[in-house]
């Protein structure tokens, strides 16, 4: 495919995205039937349409419209390209830009230059501060490739000797003593002989610093209560020899996990919500919930164009649910890990001040929180301790 023909595929792909389809489901459903496109063609394909919707705000009002051409009119001449050398009319590239759309478009109000989304815009601000202006910048850019170091298989260095084998360049992050960031060959990682070895995981790196600030030492018995396919489990299960149980109120999610921990050479049971019941309480609870995924938006943007307020409002009652649920499952003297992928204060101090003053068992020990400013996804952690008897 041309430069021009992926952009005309990736605004009809935008158009789907516009009526309401998932990004995902469109692009796998193109990448299905687009039997005359290579490999590079999907990346390419790919990455436009996310970037596009990054940039949902601002590139509709560069663009002039909210059509799928529209926005990555938008887009081109947000990033400093020249349209007209892609919408050229000819091949399978986007038809030549008429005079009407040339005069349309309008530099962006504040916040759509920001690419924040109106109704969170408020939340937003009032949770980051200062930060707020920085923060929104680099959601509205791809996120780096970290990966984790899998400590029970390799070294930080033997890691990144063998993934330098297959041309896959890392560099240390300061986030967390097992984060790489990747710097050449991203792509590669997941079929790389280094990643069937387990010698390294997919991770972002926030999300492994969330998993050192744990107070996993002296723990036995630890319950990830919302283990989703598992990359918390795994990574607790890398850095302390304990019995893990992971549980999620989604099998379909956690069923990853066994083949996972098998490649890791890490030993966790799952535990359905019936087998959990019967179980003892636990050392250490880590409930790290659903959430808006505003931390995320740079990884996973369809967030960003989807959550809606009444969204929002139901994760808030999901969230205190899962906290009461897992508090339930806390040793005396143990520990409730509380995470989130958010940006916002109402999923994370707000819920922890309404807890504790439900569960007066329970003292706030510690709070953590990272932003992309930090270099990872913004994440939320705070530490919440069972009095002894
Ligand atoms: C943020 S994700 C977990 C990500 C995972 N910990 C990881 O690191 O890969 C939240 C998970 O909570 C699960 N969940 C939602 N409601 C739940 C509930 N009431 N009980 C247990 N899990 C729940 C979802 O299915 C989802 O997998």
């Amino acid at each position: 495919m041309t430069p021009a023909a992926r952009v005309q595929t990736a605004i009809e792909c935008l158009d789907l995205v516009t009526r309401g389809e998932p990004t995902e489901r469109v692009l796998l459903r193109w990448a299905r039937d687009a039997r005359h496109a290579g490999s590079k063609d999907r990346a390419a394909v790919r990455d436009l349409v996310f970037d596009v919707v990054r940039r949902w705000w601002s590139s509709a009002a560069l663009g002039g419209g909210e059509t799928g051409r529209a926005r990555m009119l938008g887009y081109l001449r947000g990033i400093g390209e020249d349209p007209a050398t892609l919408f050229t009319g000819q091949g399978y590239g986007p038809a030549t830009l008429g005079e009407a759309e040339i005069a349309a478009g309008a530099a962006p109000d504040p916040l759509a230059a920001c690419d924040c989304p109106p109704d969170f815009a408020e939340d937003l601000r009032a949770s980051l501060g200062a930060e707020f202006d920085p923060v929104m910048e680099l959601l509205r850019s791809r996120a780096p490739v970290f990966l984790r170091v899998n400590l029970l298989k390799a070294t930080r260095d033997d890691a990144q000797s063998a993934l330098a084998t297959e041309g896959i360049e890392t560099v240390p992050h300061p986030l967390s003593p097992t984060a790489l960031l990747v710097t050449a060959r991203p792509r590669a990682v997941a079929g790389s002989r280094a990643f069937a070895q387990g010698l390294i995981e997919l991770q972002d790196a926030a999300s492994q610093a969330l998993v050192d600030a744990l107070p996993l030492a002296g723990t036995r018995r630890v319950l990830d209560y919302c283990a989703g396919g598992g990359g918390k489990t795994l990574a607790m299960a890398g850095r302390h020899r304990a019995l893990y149980h992971a549980h999620d109120i989604s099998a379909a999610r956690l069923q990853p996990l066994l083949a996972r921990a098998e490649r890791a050479g890490a030993s966790v049971t799952l535990r359905g919500a019936d087998e959990l019941a019967a179980e003892p309480p636990y050392d250490l609870v880590l409930a790290d919930a659903p959430c808006s995924g505003s931390g995320a938006w740079r990884r996973s943007p369809e967030g960003k164009i989807r959550l809606s307020r009444a969204d929002f409002d139901a994760l808030l009652v999901q969230q205190r649910a899962i906290l009461h649920a897992a508090a339930d499952k806390v040793i005396a003297g143990g520990v409730l890990a509380y995470a989130t992928c958010s940006l916002m204060r109402a999923e994370n101090d707000a819920q922890v001040e309404l807890f504790l003053a439900d569960w007066p068992a329970f003292r706030l020990e510690t709070v953590r929180n990272w932003t992309p400013l930090d270099g990872g996804d913004g994440f939320f952690a705070t530490i919440l301790r069972k009095g002894a008897s």
